[in-house]
């Protein structure tokens, strides 16, 4: 090293103790009240990202206005004490090791490791999600997100994201610009009052928020500098959390009726001011609010429900795949007998989807409506659904059988899981209930008295202890001669060991989740410049990813993409959504691609335009230029 560079080294060493023996002895004068302020130079995220300054939790509400942090941190205020203790609970669980079912019991550690990488360095971060998305999605996202959210409190470091809570009640518009970016095309917004099956766990579902867009960016190669992870905190139901001293949000009981309406219309309204292009997507609330805000906001703003649509979607595509696996043609679907375990938003979104689907098919009349309607069974946590039944819930009532019909079949108002199988010998027993081992020996036996000449098995339900079955034991008890589906990943089975009948020795397992097709939709929408999602969209979507999988493929059971081609597929779907757009004459455009520019384009061109437009982690060449 010559002279000059020591020297240099050197005197910038100093200036950096020099600076540190400052910041030390300014920051001591903080801590005591009363004492001079420390003058900082930052504002916002800067300051949570800059390790001198940052408090984390511990900043008081006042100077999170001062400094505009107002929704940048989760509202509980904590002290250092708390924040010390939090941290410690954190570093012992640690040596317990994480585990989430039988499939990797470092799954938190590995989310620690990216975590980390993601917030020092997002292209790096994004490279190595993609090249390995087989690998990571079940870190970044189900199932181990849920573990993620369950120990969220341990886990919190650096905030991703904004939170808007109840104490937010008038402020909303004006700390929506708390955010630094001028743009935002996608949100991913919960209330976490239903995080995948487990239940309400508050502010922790921020983490669905956030593995839900690792996805949007990985699959759809939506900006990273343009996703904004929120969670609206009203409150939380979750006795645990309430009793939490390191509990980091609203403790006190979910808003209810107009008291939650009133928040996320100012929640919507604050968003939209700011980015009026951007895409919401709801996610995780519970069912009673799910249809509700739906139904609220569909027409009038860019949004759309994943569990709700995407699920849907995604179940139609496995469920026309398992028509084809038994070497029948789609138009076949209207004659499946399907029974559903779960009338949640995800279960009754797929049923009215299907029955849409089936009704299309048979020609869109009444009488078709009526006919695809007979092909459902549902059963929720009080038994098969019938009219018999008392107070029923209203989403529920088109599928609710009749009871004379049901007399016929010999099955009653709240008839268990297995009866109804036994009964009605199902072609497929599809699970969207959230209750793990649900579909138990007894069921997958009943299974065996299916009329299908290759039975499906969906066991939707997520994070892994919360399907319905296992791989292993669907195709233990049913053999080879299955399609399985579930919605977190299982390895395929060897069926060796359990010499059963049938045709091969390896059970495929596939991915029913709806990572296979929010992507798309989000990528669809941002391009054509739709100001809606309309029920035509997500049907386009959907009937894209059923018609990805080839001939051969859904032979051989396989039903799904692998994860692996999840971008093209991604790709692929966005291109259908805009196609569609454009018919429905909603297309906008986006940026300099206009609506009539749109509408020249070819399949191969629309392609074309889809991948120009979707990121990719690559380091950009940087200068400097002062203000
Ligand atoms: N694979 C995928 O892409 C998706 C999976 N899901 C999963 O679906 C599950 C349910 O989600 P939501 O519908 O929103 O929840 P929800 O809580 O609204 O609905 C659960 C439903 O299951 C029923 N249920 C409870 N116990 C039952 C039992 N013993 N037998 C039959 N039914 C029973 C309940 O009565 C209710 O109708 C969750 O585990 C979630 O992770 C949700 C969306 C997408
Ligand atoms: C996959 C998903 O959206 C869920 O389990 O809720
Ligand atoms: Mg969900």
């Amino acid at each position: 090293m010559g002279i000059g560079n020591k020297l240099r080294l050197s005197s910038s060493l100093s200036r950096m103790l020099h600076r540190r023996i400052l910041y030390s002895s300014a920051r001591s004068f903080t801590t005591t009240e009363g004492h001079r302020p420390t003058i900082v130079h930052k504002r916002s995220l800067d300051i949570l990202h800059d390790p001198w300054f940052n408090k984390g939790t511990a900043f008081t509400m006042t100077e999170r206005d001062r400094l505009d942090l107002r929704g940048l941190l989760p509202p509980n205020v904590m002290d250092s004490e708390q924040q010390i203790q939090r941290f410690m609970t954190d570093l012992k669980r640690l040596e317990e090791q994480a585990r989430d079912g039988p499939s990797d019991p470092n799954a938190l550690a590995k989310w620690r490791i990216l975590n980390r990488l993601h917030d020092r360095n997002e292209t790096m971060y994004y490279k190595v999600l993609i090249a390995n998305i087989e690998e990571y999605a079940p870190i970044v996202y189900t199932p181990t997100v849920g573990l993620v959210c369950q120990n969220y409190s341990g886990l919190f470091r650096r905030p991703r994201g904004m939170y808007f809570s109840a104490e937010d009640r008038g402020e909303m518009m004006s700390m929506v610009y708390n955010w630094p970016a001028e743009q935002v095309d996608m949100i991913v917004v919960t209330d976490g009052s239903r995080i995948l099956g487990l239940g309400d766990l508050g502010i922790h579902g921020i983490g669905i928020s956030v593995g839900k867009l690792d996805l949007y960016v990985a699959a759809a190669g939506i900006n990273p500098q343009r996703v904004l992870p929120v969670m609206i905190d009203v409150g939380t139901n979750n006795e645990k959390l309430l009793k939490d001293p390191m509990y980091l949000g609203l403790q006190q009981h979910r808003l209810e009726n107009g008291e939650y309406i009133e928040v996320i219309d100012e929640f919507m309204e604050a968003v939209f001011t700011r980015w009026p292009n951007v895409i919401v997507q709801f996610e995780d609330f519970q069912s009673k609010w799910a249809f509700k805000l739906l139904q609220r906001y569909r027409n009038s703003y860019r949004m759309f429900n994943d569990d709700v649509q995407g699920t849907a979607g995604v179940a139609i595509a496995g469920l026309l795949g398992a028509v084809r696996a038994q070497g029948r043609p789609m138009i076949d679907f209207p004659k499946m007998k399907i029974v559903v375990a779960g009338a949640g938003s995800a279960g009754i979104g797929v049923l009215n989807a299907a029955r849409k689907t089936m009704a299309r098919m048979l020609g869109n009349t009444e009488t078709a409506f009526d006919s695809a309607q007979s092909q459902f069974w549902v059963v929720d946590a009080q038994g098969l659904i019938t009219e018999g039944r008392d107070n029923i819930d209203p989403e529920a009532l088109p599928f609710a059988r009749k009871t004379k019909e049901m007399d016929r079949q010999g099955l009653k108002e709240g008839a268990s899981l297995v009866e109804v199988v036994r009964e009605v010998k199902p072609d497929v027993l599809l699970g969207l209930s959230a209750v793990g081992g649900l579909f138990s020996k007894e069921v997958l036996e009943a299974m065996k008295g299916s009329t299908s000449t290759r039975p499906a098995i969906f066991a939707m339900s997520n994070p892994t202890k919360n399907a319905e079955c296992t791989a292993q034991e669907a195709f233990s008890i049913l053999g080879d001669n299955i399609i399985f589906a579930s919605g977190s990943p299982f390895k395929n089975v060897d069926l060796v060991p359990f010499l059963v009948a049938g045709n091969g020795h390896v059970g495929h397992c596939n991915q029913g989740n709806n990572m296979y097709l929010f992507p798309g939709i989000g990528l669809g929408i941002l391009l054509s410049g739709t100001p809606i999602v309309s029920d035509g969209m997500l049907q386009a979507a959907a009937e894209c990813l059923a018609a990805y999988m080839s001939e051969e493929e859904v032979l051989k059971g396989i039903i799904y993409p692998p994860i692996s081609r999840i971008r093209d597929i991604t790709k692929r779907i966005a291109a259908a959504v805009i196609k569609e757009a454009i018919e429905e004459e909603l297309a906008g455009g986006y940026r300099e691609m206009d609506a009539r520019e749109l509408q020249k384009l070819s399949e191969e061109g629309l392609m074309e335009y889809v991948e120009n437009n979707m990121w990719s982690p690559e380091y950009p060449t940087l200068v400097y230029k002062d203000d």
